[in-house]
């Protein structure tokens, strides 16, 4: 027997997700075949993620984050924002907010051209990867790596995105890899392509990755805020860098926009 399931369809910066108000829990989140199928984009709705709303007694609500792949994923930054814009939509939400997602608490609030400020965990200190640039921990993993000036447009982001992904370093647990260019002049933003994790291909943007290059990118004489390029749109990151080399007030700014709404049959 099928059954009829109503969903939204946001994107922020191009990173899109299948949306669900799953206030009344009725979605079975161990369906990986089921989140697959709806992320699917010749035999589904297509999206890089899905996320239910659900409520939460402690907070505004709960963002469940799941990755194309069908599987739980850790912390989306770009998904986070859609999701606050969608609770507001749905009158779950004014114009702040404190909610829970997979890496713990978040404070967000949207600005009156939809603007999206999404407060993320404090991070730790990045770590070197010898040959390979560094990691950092934005809620999810993340490698960085600075490419020569005028070689990221080229770039095999998909090839060398997976040979890092499934690499013996990484191979197990996985990560995202976050391929950088710095500002070719003062002003200028510094541009990222993202292999994603759970995606298993290259994003259009990736919110906690663009994170993780600001951060990076601090190491490299750029100050609070850092204005960043992915090939969806634009993004800004606010932060504090700490003595001990922890960065603490992070901030992902960006849109975040409802495309379109829609019933699906599922088996
Ligand atoms: N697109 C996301 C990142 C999602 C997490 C990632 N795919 C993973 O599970 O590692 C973002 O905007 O942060």
């Amino acid at each position: 027997m099928s059954t009829t399931l109503h969903f939204h369809k946001y994107q922020g910066t191009g990173n899109d997700f299948v949306m669900l108000d799953d206030r009344a829990e009725t979605f079975d989140a161990a369906d990986h075949a089921l989140v697959r199928h709806l992320c699917d984009r010749r035999r589904g709705i297509g999206a890089d993620g899905l996320i239910l709303l659900r409520n939460h007694p402690e907070y505004d609500f709960e963002m469940v984050y799941f990755n194309a792949d069908g599987h739980l994923g850790s912390m989306c930054g770009n998904g986070g924002r859609c999701t606050v814009a969608f609770a507001r939509q749905l009158g779950v939400i004014e114009t702040e907010t404190h909610f829970l997602a997979a890496d713990g608490p978040h404070e967000a609030r949207i600005d009156a051209d939809g603007t999206v400020h999404l407060r993320m965990q404090d991070v730790a200190g990045q770590q070197p990867l010898e040959g390979l640039g560094v990691f950092l921990d934005t809620g999810s993993p993340h490698v960085v790596r600075l490419q020569a000036a005028g070689t990221l447009a080229e770039l095999n982001v998909f090839a060398e995105g997976r040979a890092i992904r499934y690499g013996e370093l990484f191979h197990e647990k996985g990560t995202n890899i976050n391929f950088v260019e710095a500002p070719a002049a003062p002003g200028q933003p510094w541009q990222v392509r993202t292999y994603e994790r759970g995606v298993e291909d290259e994003t259009l943007s990736c919110g906690t990755g663009v994170t993780a290059v600001a951060l990076a990118a601090s190491q490299h004489g750029a100050t609070s805020p850092v204005h960043l390029r992915t090939p969806g749109g634009d993004l800004r990151v606010e932060f504090q860098t700490q003595p001990d080399g922890s960065f603490q007030h992070v901030y992902l700014i960006g849109p975040a926009t409802r495309v379109f709404e829609g019933k699906i049959d599922v088996a």
